[in-house]
């Protein structure tokens, strides 16, 4: 289990999150939710390592993640999939999932077949440049990268950005399957309500840096959380 506890981060002076909160469990899909600069990509920053926090606990399988370097959590299987989805343009789709091969063993240095199984359009495209797939090829190819680095913990931020509706649904299967499978914990950051909700297990909605709802999708008001998803 992911045991986010009471995390402060700041940005200079600025303080992007504050007493932040959150549990994630495996074999099922966390959602949080929330408008634009309220501190959503800034916790999965701290999660991932790539931004550090001031204070407070980030406990993945036992183990304090805090003060580890990106590359550790990778090695004990966290995997990203940052906004923007940051695929390297000029390799082929085959060089841009081996980039995940880096915190593997040298014996499972392979692109698993259930990565193809998922996203078909990698295999067709293998030896394409990055730069030359669509937005939504991108994001597939964005999240069989961190696939290969055979994740338990995947946290994505919002991969529906930008993305046409038929890939919209192909990367919902695709987490849905991940969940199904139940050895992984899938922590979704996303702005398209309806599709996270649908989504989901459990939730958590943040405002001005902080938790200000959480439970689990059956439990949800939808009104409660649309009341700070609205501008
Ligand atoms: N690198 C940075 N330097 C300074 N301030 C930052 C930086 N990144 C984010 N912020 C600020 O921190 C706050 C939270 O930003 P964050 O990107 O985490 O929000 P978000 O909810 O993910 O928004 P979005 O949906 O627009 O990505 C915002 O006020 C933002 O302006």
């Amino acid at each position: 289990m992911l045991s986010v506890e009471s995390i402060d981060l700041f940005y200079g002076a600025a303080q992007a999150l504050r007493g932040v909160s959150l549990q994630a469990q495996p074999g099922q899909v966390t959602a949080v939710l929330g408008r634009n600069g309220v501190g959503k990509s800034s916790l999965l920053r701290a999660i991932t390592g790539v931004q550090p926090i001031r204070s407070g606990r980030i406990v993945w399988k036992g183990a304090d993640l805090a003060g580890l370097a990106p590359y550790d959590r990778a090695r004990r299987g966290v995997a990203y999939v940052p906004q923007g989805r940051e695929i390297f343009p000029l390799l082929t789709v085959k060089e841009n999932l081996e980039t995940g091969f880096a915190p593997l063993p040298r014996k499972e240095r392979f692109v698993p077949d259930e990565i193809f199984d998922l996203f078909p359009v990698l295999k067709d495209m293998l030896h394409r440049r990055g730069g030359d797939l669509s937005g939504g090829q991108q994001q597939q190819l964005a999240i069989g990268r961190a696939l290969v680095t055979r994740p338990s913990l995947l946290v994505l931020d919002e991969p529906t950005e930008g993305i046409q509706p038929s890939i919209i649904k192909d990367i919902g299967r695709a987490i849905d399957y991940l969940r199904q499978r139940g050895d992984m914990a899938i922590l979704l950051v996303e702005q398209y309500f309806e599709w996270a909700r649908d989504l989901c297990d459990t939730y958590a909605v943040m405002d001005r840096g902080q938790v200000v709802l959480a439970g689990s999708r059956g439990e949800m008001a939808e009104s409660d959380v649309r009341r700070h998803l609205s501008v």
